[in-house]
């Protein structure tokens, strides 16, 4: 079973999880010459990357992804892109290399080769945080996304997917679950009881198609890191 830690504040909860993170790269550097880290997008993980951005480390070392990438503009307040740049390779992680799942002007068909070859030359993931919507969607696997079932399967060959879906206001591009389930470390950051409640039906009930949360639940190296939110 997964282990469940409460924090009493988003500002405990980013402290926390940007410690075990580093430390978790750390000991990878320790064994091997590269890292490499997935974080999400959205809005839940601002906080964490920020304090991660400030925390010393061989940066220089370590390759950083995003869980999924929207389909927009670098200039728009929804590019998880812009997150990243902003919120983390600054400070100490100015160093840390990006892997590139966006190029202006392209659709997620037209980058998916160029971008696969590039996460599969960082694969496997050694530190993998994944953030969660109140749908039960983890990086872009949407329940009802157009690529949903190719996407979850755990033992195919693609590390990346293009998808669409109801619940995403644009294109998205996302790692599948053989990428995502790869990694050694498993991380699930999520914040305020809407949340909490989706996770606890995820947990309970239903199958991946319904909740794709599901495809990291109930994993011995999955860590949920849950605050209720306020300051
Ligand atoms: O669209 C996305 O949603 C999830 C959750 O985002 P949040 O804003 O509720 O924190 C995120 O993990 C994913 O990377 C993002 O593209």
């Amino acid at each position: 079973m997964h282990e469940f830690i409460e924090y009493s504040d988003p500002a405990q909860q980013a402290e926390e999880l940007a410690a075990v993170v580093a430390r978790q790269l750390s000991d990878t550097l320790a064994r091997q010459e590269k890292a490499t880290l997935a974080v999400p997008g959205g809005t839940t993980p601002a906080r964490f990357l920020s304090e991660l951005s400030n925390t010393a480390l061989e940066w220089n070392r370590v390759s950083v992804l995003l869980s999924d990438e929207r389909f927009v503009p670098e200039t728009e307040p929804r590019s998880n892109t812009r997150l990243l740049k902003e919120q983390f390779v600054r400070n100490a992680a100015a160093e840390a290399t990006i892997v590139p799942l966006y190029a202006a002007g392209a659709t997620p068909e037209s980058v998916l080769e160029q971008f696969s070859a590039g996460v599969r030359k960082v694969s496997p993931i050694d530190v993998c945080v994944l953030g969660m919507g109140a749908d039960m969607h983890v990086a872009s696997l949407f329940p009802g996304g157009d690529n949903l079932a190719k996407a979850l399967d755990v033992a195919g060959p693609d590390v990346l997917i293009p998808m669409r879906a109801s619940g995403a206001e644009e294109p998205r591009v996302s790692l599948t679950a053989s990428a995502l389930t790869g990694a050694t470390h498993l991380h699930l950051l999520i914040m305020g009881p809407e949340k909490l409640a989706a996770l606890r039906h995820a947990e309970s009930e239903g199958s991946a198609m319904q909740a794709p949360v599901r495809i990291v639940l109930g994993r011995r190296n999955l860590t949920v890191h849950y605050t209720n939110g306020g300051e």
